[in-house]
């Protein structure tokens, strides 16, 4: 479904991506994580066609991404971005209805179809209580669950999605990707996610990209992947990875760096000798 070959991207003469070459099969989730400035969301914009690479090509569902037309390229793919903030107080039917955009017809207004598809997605996500209601009273999570409704809406065969539980608590950062998996194994949909959450990343994605100063540094299964001395060298710090105790992903522990408060007994483990507050108290 999506193909990227050896592409390049540089910004004030500075190389941002550095020959990434990725293929992403129809009805996969990739999570692609690494550092902050790595190119990530430089990359997912290359993906959308939104920033043109200085080499390499990318292509979506069998076709250039540039060669699409916009309205046709609407249809395919969508992306839900982290901030989700309205520029106007659109109620959240007016938002999601956005969706429907790269189908409406021109002078020709929504259909019953196109106002059907978003009575059903508002119902899915439990949002017909809050359609007449601006988005900007909701809460952070709510606005993103309208996020999602919208690109529901445009009921695409790509998602791209960049940083999208950056500003959600634990519970609604599951939901979101939880939902997100539904509607992949439902519909086959392709999903490309760029995450900072490396354990998230390991529970939800078939595969994780992982990128470092703008090349692809590992790729694989997230156990592959999320290795300590693989993340040791990129992200500078030393984790710990251990097994989920329910469904055995790794998950990355981190270790604070050392204070007064805390000592190293004979068997190297790190115990909290008191709180840090009260050692500062
Ligand atoms: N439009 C732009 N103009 C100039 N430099 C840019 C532009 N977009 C990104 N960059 C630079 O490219 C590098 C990679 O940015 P990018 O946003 O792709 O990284 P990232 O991995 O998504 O980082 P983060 O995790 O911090 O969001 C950064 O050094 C950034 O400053």
């Amino acid at each position: 479904m999506i193909d990227v070959r050896d592409v390049w991207k540089a910004y004030g003469g500075r190389d941002v991506l550095r020959g990434v070459s990725l293929e992403v099969p129809a009805g996969a989730c990739v999570a692609v994580i690494g550092p902050n400035g790595a190119g990530k969301s430089t990359l997912l914009r290359v993906l959308s066609g939104v920033v043109e690479p200085d080499r390499g090509s990318v292509w979506v569902a069998g076709r250039p991404v540039r060669a699409y037309r916009r309205r046709e390229l609407a249809r395919l793919l969508a992306v839900l971005p982290q901030e989700t903030a309205a520029p106007f107080p659109f109620t959240v039917r007016e938002l999601v209805a956005m969706g429907r955009h790269p189908y409406l017809r021109p002078l020709r207004g929504e259909t019953p179809h196109d106002r059907a598809v978003v009575a059903r997605v508002l119902d899915e996500l439990k949002l017909t209580p809050l359609a007449d209601v601006p988005v900007d009273r909701l809460s952070g999570g709510q606005r993103q669950r309208v996020a999602l409704a919208r690109v529901m809406a445009q009921e695409p065969r790509v998602l791209l999605l960049d940083e999208p539980t950056t500003y959600l608590d634990i519970g609604h950062q599951v939901n979101l990707l939880d939902r997100v998996r539904r509607w992949q194994r439902q519909n086959g949909l392709t999903v490309v996610m760029v995450l900072h959450d490396l354990n998230l990343a390991a529970l939800y994605a078939d595969e994780v990209v992982l990128l470092a100063e703008g090349r692809v540094v590992a790729r694989g299964r997230p156990a592959e992947v999320l290795a300590e001395p693989t993340l040791a060298a990129v992200y500078g710090t030393r984790p710990l990875v251990v097994r989920h105790p329910e469904c055995g992903a790794p998950q990355v522990l981190v270790r604070p760096a050392r204070d007064e408060a805390r000592g190293e007994e004979a068997d190297g483990q790190w115990r909290m000798n008191a709180s840090p507050c009260a050692a500062r108290g």
